[in-house]
């Protein structure tokens, strides 16, 4: 990602989980996810989750939700809170290579979705993710050994996104398996 000198590599297209490569330099190819997600009516809410809790494993995450049905909550200090709805505005949301490179200055946070008995819901996530070819971890200047030592070990890109599904289905966050 890198904003004017971006250029937009070939897309497949698909709808659901459409994909395309920013090429930001030479050997530098950052990935793009899109994920549409639609979460139908669930006559027992209190018993389903339409999102597990978790945090996003992208750099930054770019997220046009439903203007009309609310359903995102974000976890803060142990508690679940709900995600007003501002119509027309996009979400952007720091996902876990960004805490992982600030060395936990900036924090990814925990969210998920609960679903609606009455209403259906509809959201569109962008994930924008470092080259997966590469690997990640605190940035030097943001690390001090005596300070503030590196929080997390370094990771290959590729690896850490290769966990994300699995963590999510288990309950589990993959960041954990990078902290040091
Ligand atoms: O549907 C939403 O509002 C959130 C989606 C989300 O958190 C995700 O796709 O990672
Ligand atoms: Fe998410």
């Amino acid at each position: 990602m890198q904003g004017g000198e971006g250029r937009t590599g070939p897309g497949n297209g698909e709808a659901a989980g459409a994909r395309r490569r920013l090429y930001n330099g030479p050997g530098e190819k950052a990935d793009t996810y899109a994920r549409f997600s639609y979460y139908p009516e669930c006559p027992r809410p209190e018993l389903v989750f339409g999102l597990k809790p978790h945090s996003d494993g992208s750099v930054l995450t770019v997220l046009m939700v439903d203007d009309t049905v609310g359903g995102l909550q974000i976890l803060r200090d142990g508690v679940w809170f709900d995600v007003p709805i501002v119509p027309r505005t996009l979400l952007v949301n720091i996902g876990d290579q960004t805490e992982i490179m600030s060395n936990g200055i900036f924090k990814s946070p925990v969210h998920r979705v609960v679903t609606n008995a009455e209403k259906e819901r509809l959201s569109l996530a962008l994930f924008y993710s470092v080259d997966p070819e590469r690997e990640i971890e605190p940035a030097t200047q943001l690390v001090d050994e005596k300070q503030r030592p590196a929080l997390y070990r370094k990771v290959k890109v590729k690896d850490y996104i290769a966990g994300l599904y699995e963590h999510l289905s288990q309950g589990t966050m993959v960041i954990d398996t990078v902290k040091i």
